[in-house]
């Protein structure tokens, strides 16, 4: 371990099989507080599946997973948010119907203490409740960059003001660690370069990024760490430049075969 370097997230010889599909085989990676870590590798490479089993939404068949020092594998998905885990989806997964700052309303709703009945009767920690997550729903919007946007529904909003809001509702549940799914898909370079610069606010406001990219260069341009995944094994791990030179990284990217890169 790095020294002065403290695990937030331990991916411990994690195998994960559909059938006889190896999705995942004896990944191992730790993610560090503070960090940002890019999980990259060709389509079908197990990213996706990777994000899905530390989230919750599958179940390892061989291996833990540990976050903040305690395993998750087996805990339910609102359990391991409650810890301080979010994530944002490849497809937009945001409630068309409601508005932009209801979205994320229902993000921070991941912490309220009101009960059912406190709702109903509307006691005074109920309305505190409202007020409070009325406010913060603001601030997160303002933070994303589209607070002109807040009372719009999100149907209504472009499809990179939707992945921003994706991320403010993600925000709301107070991460530790952001789980980002491929936010830039779809972006032109200066969406992109504006997608950047919001990766590195998040983790200015001491929260850890976990991404996973298809565009290299925002992959290098934004990550301390990178994880290479191919065929659901990891082939490499390191610093942006050091992967970048990695033959075998070159060799899945390209298609050649390892000893020709
Ligand atoms: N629910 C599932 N049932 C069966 N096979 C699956 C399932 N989910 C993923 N797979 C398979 O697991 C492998 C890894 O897929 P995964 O989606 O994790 O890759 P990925 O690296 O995220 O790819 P992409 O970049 O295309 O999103 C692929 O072979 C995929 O077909």
């Amino acid at each position: 371990m790095p020294p002065g370097r403290e695990p937030l997230l331990e991916v411990d010889n994690v195998t994960l099989r559909f059938g006889g599909v190896v999705a995942l085989d004896q990944v191992d990676f730790t993610l560090y507080k503070g960090e940002i870590l890019g999980l990259i590798g060709p389509n079908g490479a197990g990213k996706t599946t990777c994000f899905n089993a530390m989230t919750g939404i599958y179940q390892p068949t061989e291996g833990e997973i540990r976050f903040r020092g305690q395993r998750i594998v087996g805990k339910k998905r609102h359990v391991i948010t409650q810890m301080g885990m979010a994530r944002t989806f490849q497809n937009i997964r945001l409630f068309p119907e409601m508005t932009a700052m209801e979205n994320v309303q229902v993000g921070a709703d991941a912490h309220h203490k009101t009960s059912v009945l406190s709702a109903l009767f509307r006691l005074p920690r109920h309305w505190r409740e409202e007020r409070d997550g009325r406010e913060k729903a603001e601030r997160l919007l303002e933070f994303v960059g589209i607070s002109h946007r807040i009372h719009e529904y999100a149907r209504n909003l472009s499809y990179g003001e939707q992945r921003r809001l994706e991320i403010a509702r993600a925000l709301a549940t107070d991460p530790v660690l952001l789980c980002l799914d491929e936010p830039a898909a779809g972006f032109n370079p200066a969406e992109k370069e504006e997608l950047l610069q919001l990766i590195r606010k998040i983790r200015d406001q001491g929260i850890t990024v976990l991404l996973i990219e298809h565009d290299m260069r925002l992959v290098m341009g934004v990550t301390d760490r990178i994880v290479v995944l191919e065929f659901g094994k990891k082939i490499a791990e390191g610093l942006p430049a050091e992967v970048r030179e990695d033959h075998r990284v070159v060799a899945a990217y390209l298609g050649v075969p390892d000893d020709a890169a």
